[in-house]
């Protein structure tokens, strides 16, 4: 069930940002469970090709790789980003942690602000969410497609090839490049994807005890926040590439729900609000997505999916 040495094996990506989340998820179980946690480097399609994102399909070329693991036995566990998951639940897996969020916003690394940046300036995002949101804000700049880790991305702004990247705040905090952040995007200009910032903790559902165990790291806030985001896009049938964003906050009473779609332009977007109990999250999301596109949400989605 765990290694010879009988620590729990937690599989991970190779790229820092999936090194330093597991490493985070991994003392965190040693400290609130006792229990020793050894991290396995796992490669997946997604770190290996050059293709967008867009091109492999969706985001769930990252996750696949590990759940693999788990499946075979290599691993008993794993951590991904939870805006890379799909939104249909593989029942073989199970997300028996979904730890505390601490920041869902976007934000900008460069020397500018974004209202600060000089016409034309190169602004650089692998998301057709960031590019709909950012160009009805500024139509004037030029958005360019990039891929790679966030390293390989600040690295086009010190090197001049672009003027600034758009990020995850959360990812950019988790490797220790906060310093590098001009500016964060407040949800009024940029709605984050469902699920950015948050993490998501999975093991085989048929390990019952390792579920337990490791459900001390949920926080039921967060697990009520994403679970609405992400009731919202798959209500839509969008996928982690559709210009689609959208955010919770369950306050323990009351959970808010926002969300919206954008043209690819960023001339035409539908963005709804809802707020309900935390209890029915998945629901409050779904009847917000009926709403959104009784508005026409998927006329705007339709217009860039093929
Ligand atoms: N799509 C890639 C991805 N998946 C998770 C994060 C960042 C961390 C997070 O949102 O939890 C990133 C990079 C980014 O969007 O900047």
């Amino acid at each position: 069930m765990t290694s010879r040495s009988g620590a729990l094996r937690l599989g991970t990506r190779r790229s820092l940002l999936a090194t330093t989340q597991s490493q985070t998820v991994a003392d965190a179980t040693t400290e609130r469970t006792g229990c020793a946690v050894e991290l396995v480097g796992v490669t997946t399609f997604g770190d290996v090709t050059k293709a967008h994102l867009a091109q492999l399909g969706g985001t769930g070329v990252f996750v696949s790789a590990l759940r693999d693991k788990i499946a075979e036995g290599e691993i008993d566990f794993a951590v991904h980003s939870l805006k890379d998951l799909p939104t249909t639940q593989d029942p073989r897996f199970t997300l028996a942690a979904i730890p505390a969020r601490h920041d869902h916003r976007d934000a900008l690394v460069g020397a500018h602000k974004f209202a600060d940046l000089p016409p034309g300036a190169r602004v650089g995002t692998g998301s057709p969410r960031r590019v709909a949101m950012l160009s009805a804000l500024r139509p004037d700049l030029e958005y360019v497609a990039i891929r790679g880790n966030a390293d390989t991305r600040i690295e086009k702004v010190n090197s001049g090839e672009l003027d600034a990247v758009v990020l995850a705040s959360a990812g950019l905090t988790r490797l220790g490049r906060s310093a590098d952040i001009a500016q964060v995007f407040e949800i009024e200009e940029l709605l984050p994807a469902p699920g950015q910032g948050a993490l998501a903790v999975e093991c085989g559902s048929d390990r019952p005890d390792l579920i337990e165990l490791l459900s001390v790291l949920d926080d039921p806030h967060t697990r009520t926040a994403v679970t609405a985001e992400r009731a919202v896009l798959s209500a839509l049938e969008a996928g982690c590439s559709a210009p689609v964003g959208a955010f919770a906050l369950d306050d323990g009473h009351t959970l808010n729900l926002t969300a919206v779609v954008v043209s690819i332009d960023g001339r035409e977007a539908v963005r709804k609000s809802a707020a309900g109990s935390p209890s029915e999250s998945a629901n409050l999301g779904r009847l917000l997505a009926a709403e959104m596109i009784a508005e026409g949400a998927d006329r705007l989605m339709g217009e860039h999916s093929h």
